[in-house]
């Protein structure tokens, strides 16, 4: 999900007679960012048109004067991703920030020995900021043939992002493009031969590493023009917006793009963003970046091959 003034932001899903508010970290941040600076254009990108409509009127209530549009699209989808792709290059000229906001972590379970064992050693509060290894997910295979988690965490952005690349990169006004990742990445869930992870149970994990290893890749590609910000668990979804309001208000080139910017609270509630450097290799983010653009040309070239087909 992507999200920001002059640009996008987060989805709602699931069909519903009378949709309500997901309070989830997008919307949070949505009101944070009109609250600092009500002169902003939000674009609201999400799946489910009905929530994405309740969202605005949500942020309408609170800041009556405030432009903001909707547009949809479903991560999980590359067609839908292409629409939207074209859908912002005829509404827009630029972007000036890009929230990629949206992630989903399916059918989450509790691996209940990591989590007793976690409980009784030093590292109690590592498991509760990171719940490293604490959970595994289901994955399931969408209708591109991809993994869920990897292609609406990672894939399904990263086309996004190539697609609209003319809208992001001005020489004199340069955008910031700020990707949600997790303190729950993790470098061992991640592997360069199995990407998707097919194999393994921990596909959030190692779509947020991923994240992480596109950022870095994203960042020297497209000339420092990416920040990379990530979560802790978030006790409130205005919590879990700290670091994406705080990278707002920030110069992109006295950001290093090598650390992660995560939204800590303090015991008193107080909230404060934390920056830590990544545990990766620019050599194997380089490597991964070459895959998603292999990946890439493949998958597009399949769905305009069936499209002619439908004609
Ligand atoms: N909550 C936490 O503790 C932490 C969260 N994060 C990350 O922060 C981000 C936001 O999390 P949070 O607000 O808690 O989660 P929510 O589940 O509340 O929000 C996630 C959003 O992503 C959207 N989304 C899911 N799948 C798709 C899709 N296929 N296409 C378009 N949009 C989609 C959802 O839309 P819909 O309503 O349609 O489902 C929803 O609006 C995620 O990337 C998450 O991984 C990171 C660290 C901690
Ligand atoms: C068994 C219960 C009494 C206690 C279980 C606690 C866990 C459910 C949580 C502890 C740390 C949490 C955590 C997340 C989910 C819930 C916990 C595992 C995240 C993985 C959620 C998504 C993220 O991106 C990071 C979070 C880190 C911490």
């Amino acid at each position: 999900m992507i999200d920001g003034p002059s640009s996008l932001q987060s989805p709602q899903g699931h069909h519903n007679s009378s949709p309500k508010v997901r309070r989830g970290i997008g919307l949070a941040l949505c009101e944070r960012l009109l609250t600092e600076d009500d002169q902003i254009h939000l674009c609201l990108a999400c799946r489910n048109m009905q929530r994405a409509k309740a969202a605005r009127i949500s942020l309408l209530s609170l800041h009556p004067a405030a432009d903001i549009s909707i547009l949809q699209v479903n991560l999980g989808s590359l067609k839908s991703v292409c629409q939207a792709a074209t859908e912002v290059k005829q509404r827009y000229r630029q972007v000036d920030f890009l929230y990629l906001n949206a992630g989903i972590m399916p059918n989450p379970c509790i691996n209940l020995k990591v989590f007793l064992s976690g409980l009784f050693s030093r590292k109690v509060i590592h498991m509760f900021t990171t719940g490293e290894g604490l959970l595994t997910q289901k994955d399931q295979i969408t209708d591109d043939g991809l993994q869920e988690v990897f292609e609406t965490n990672v894939f399904g952005h990263f086309v996004l992002i190539r697609a609209i690349e003319p809208l992001l990169c001005h020489v004199d006004s340069p955008s910031q493009l700020i990707w949600t990742s997790s303190s729950n990445a993790r470098k061992s869930a991640f592997s360069l031969l199995d990407y998707q992870h097919i194999q393994g149970q921990e596909s959030y994990s190692s779509s947020k590493y991923a994240t992480d290893l596109l950022s870095v890749a994203l960042n020297r590609h497209f000339n420092q023009q990416i920040r990379i910000f990530t979560n802790s668990f978030t006790i409130t979804p205005y919590n879990g917006a700290e670091a994406l309001l705080w990278l707002f208000r920030q110069k992109p080139e006295l950001l290093d793009p090598l650390l992660k910017y995560h939204s800590c609270t303090s015991g008193l509630g107080n909230n404060y963003v934390e920056s830590r450097k990544m545990n990766l290799e620019e050599e194997s983010s380089e490597l991964f970046y070459q895959k998603l653009l292999e990946l890439e040309k493949q998958t597009l070239k399949k769905l305009s091959e069936s499209e002619e087909e439908y004609k």
